[in-house]
């Protein structure tokens, strides 16, 4: 199947700015039981918890870009609206994790703290698939539930087949994970599309402050540059580097829940989005993402195997509930959505 691309369409990647060093993996190999790819998988989510995945050759993968790209499309059209029209669908903070998010409103963790410039649908794959009740979306959502629907199942699919792979290859039971993440139980899941303005006048512009992910792992879906994490290697250790998107491929980033299950063993990167370099800083920026997020009766703590790590193998994503208690996923997530903002 040959998957239309909105990468050929728009300004390249410049060539000569550092980007993160982050491993490739291929979802065929690890669909064939290849134990290298399967490891390499594991060290990455070790080291920078981020890595390429090449969606090419699996109708899964394949299913998958195709989506993105007709999310990408609409997406146009649904932040296509002057504020007061996209208003009414906002979350609130603390309350929903789902609906409209306008810019400016995550929390501004930058040392300049300069406020977010991205916009965000984030529409629930329970209110799509009828696992809960749904909110009022826009109808270029609504009229689109089968897109989502589709997306949601087999990104959350994706999803699954990951965490069984680091499962075993950290001597886990399979499910250690996948039973964490039920997609027909009430959870935070949901697919965020992104939008933010391009930044021709204001090169220092944050599109979103430096951040990890709440959940267990993320599957994003970009087309322009802008997404940065921080350098691992000890002479840049620290410094932003550009995540270049590349064709076929999402990129795949562990959530604090990961580190939470693993006691630190899984890193959660800190990101940030920034505007996109070269000339690629004259077009609108857009991503799709879905978030596998724990469902909300998880009790959000290590698995056995590793209650007794030590606690000096965490970096990113120290989250501390209040008065230290140990939380279900259900409260952990809407407190970490009212620390962020998201
Ligand atoms: O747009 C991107 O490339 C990253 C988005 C992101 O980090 C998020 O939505 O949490
Ligand atoms: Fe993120």
């Amino acid at each position: 199947m040959i998957v239309k691309n909105s990468l050929g369409s728009l300004p390249p990647f410049p060539s000569d700015v550092p980007t993160a060093p982050i491993a490739s993996v291929t979802l065929s190999k690890i669909l064939n039981g290849d134990e290298a790819e399967a490891a390499s998988a594991v060290e990455a989510c070790r080291t920078h918890g981020f890595f390429y995945l090449d969606l090419s050759s699996t109708p899964l993968g394949e299913d998958l870009l195709a989506e993105s790209e007709d999310l990408l499309q609409l997406s146009y059209k649904a932040f296509d609206h002057p504020s007061e029209e996209k208003d009414p669908y906002e979350l609130i903070k603390g309350v929903s994790l789902f609906g409209y998010k306008k810019p400016g409103t995550v929390k501004k963790t930058d040392p300049n703290l300069r406020p977010d410039t991205t916009e965000f649908f984030n529409v629930s794959k329970d209110h799509m698939h009828g696992v809960e009740p749904t909110r009022d979306y826009p109808s270029e959502i609504t009229d689109n539930k089968p897109l989502f629907q589709a997306f949601t199942k087999n990104a959350h699919q994706l999803g699954m087949i990951l965490l069984g792979t680091l499962a075993k290859q950290l001597g886990l039971p399979p499910s250690e994970f996948t039973e964490k993440n039920i997609f027909t139980k009430p959870s935070g899941d949901h697919c965020r599309l992104t939008h933010k303005f391009a930044h021709v006048s204001d090169k220092d512009a944050i599109g979103l402050p430096s951040h990890t992910d709440f959940g267990s792992i993320t599957i994003l879906f970009n087309w322009l540059g802008g997404l940065q994490i921080q350098s691992r290697n000890p002479e840049t250790l620290g410094q932003w580097e550009y995540v270049k998107p590349m064709e076929g491929h999402a990129i795949i980033n562990l959530g604090d829940a990961m580190v939470t299950f693993t006691n630190g063993l899984l890193k959660s990167a800190k990101h940030r989005v920034v505007p996109a370099p070269g000339e690629q800083v004259n077009v609108d920026r857009y991503s799709i993402v879905y978030f596998v997020r724990p469902h909300n009766e998880v009790i959000m703590e290590p698995c056995e195997k590793f209650k007794d790590l030590k606690d000096d193998l965490k970096v990113a994503g120290k989250f501390e509930p209040e008065g230290g208690k140990i939380l279900t996923a259900g409260d952990w997530m809407v407190q970490r959505a009212k620390q962020m903002g998201s």
